[in-house]
């Protein structure tokens, strides 16, 4: 028979993403409303090394559904890569009588997670929160539905500029590895080309392109480039390119940077957490383990740690479909 569970951890690790913090909300509450003690962990898998804990209540999470980042913070814990790092951790979590964690982070935060469980055996239940959206298994993350909001709002402003003075803006949005956020918000910042890591079109198929859209009659453009994008070295590097190749361009960048992980997030974001973080907990009641909690086709489904980490990250083909038509 399974052991019941009687103190769960929590805690938020990597990037953070607008959101994280009503999914704690609603981990703890769901551990409140089951009679579970929980206990927050401060700094991602750097407080369990640390002993960074402090136990939660339904009143600990008052007022922090409508904030951004994670009052628990996050950290990107080098510790926790090495065996020792994680010995430590599993030593301060016995210590504390923790039975079960629920951890909210990114592919890295799963990754070592199933390394933990493999050790350690110890059930963790993993809930998607990234603004990357570069997880399997879930149609959405926490925190990119508010990225993608941003990142448009942004675009839209610098569109002003970019038509008031014909010029061409390259815009860097964040995606290491990953172009949903590029290209989702490339489409519906109604940008004219949009780079992404996971192909790559060529610098000859770009030139031909702002060459078509001039002869077309367009006196500005936005292309959206993600960070993790393989065209140009850099985006600085891929402006020159163009100004050397197309004289009657002007060419300015903005990197949007670290404005797309801030700011309150959207109510999509809210809810997709709160449902979220009652199935993570639903979860280790019902004794899964290794496994994070995701959402697909509006329910809420449970697949295993490697599958969600798994493969490259793959875009839809219907979205660069839509993007060309529009952008044309
Ligand atoms: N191979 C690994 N072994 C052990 N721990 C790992 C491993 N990979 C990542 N982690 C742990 O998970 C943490 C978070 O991973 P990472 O920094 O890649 O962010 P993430 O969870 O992918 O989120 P995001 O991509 O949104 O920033 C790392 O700092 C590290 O502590
Ligand atoms: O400054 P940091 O925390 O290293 O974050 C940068 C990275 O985090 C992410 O935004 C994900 O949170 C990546 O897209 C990006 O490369
Ligand atoms: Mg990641």
């Amino acid at each position: 028979m399974e052991q019941k569970i009687k103190n769960i951890g929590v805690l938020t690790s990597g990037g953070d993403a607008p959101g994280m913090n009503a999914g704690i909300r609603a981990v703890v509450r769901a551990c409140a409303y089951h009679k579970i003690k929980c206990t927050g962990v401060f700094r991602g898998y750097q407080g369990l090394i640390d002993n960074d804990f402090e136990e939660l209540n339904a009143r600990s999470v008052r007022n922090i559904i409508n904030r951004g980042g994670t009052f628990l913070k996050s950290a990107r814990s080098r510790m926790f890569m090495t065996e020792k790092g994680r010995a430590k951790a599993y030593e301060n979590l016995l210590s504390q009588e923790i039975d079960a964690l629920v951890v909210i982070g990114g592919d890295g935060t799963f990754t070592g997670a199933t390394i933990f469980n493999k050790e350690h055996n110890f059930p963790i239940i993993g809930i998607p929160g990234t603004i990357d959206n570069d997880i399997r298994g879930t149609d959405y993350t926490i925190g990119y539905d508010t990225a993608l909001n941003t990142v448009v709002e942004a675009i839209d402003k610098i569109r002003d500029t970019a038509n008031s003075h014909n010029r061409l803006f390259l815009v860097e949005v964040m995606g290491r590895d990953a172009g949903d956020i590029a290209l989702n918000a490339g489409i519906g910042a109604g940008a004219e080309e949009i780079l992404i890591p996971e192909e790559n079109l060529g610098t000859d198929r770009l030139l031909e392109s702002l060459k078509r859209s001039r002869k077309s009659g367009k006196t500005s453009s936005i292309i959206v480039v993600a960070e993790g994008d393989q065209i140009g070295k850099n985006i600085f590097e891929l402006a020159e390119f163009i100004e050397t190749n197309l004289e009657d361009y002007e060419v300015r960048v903005t990197v949007l940077g670290h404005i797309q992980r801030g700011g309150s997030p959207s109510c999509y974001d809210r809810v997709l957490a709160s449902r979220l973080g009652i199935g993570a907990v639903d979860a280790l009641i019902d004794g899964k383990k290794d496994i994070m909690v995701g959402i697909k086709d509006k329910k809420i489904t449970f697949v295993p740690f490697d599958l969600a980490i798994s493969g490259e990250n793959e875009i839809d083909i219907d979205l660069r479909r839509v993007a060309d038509i529009t952008s044309i």
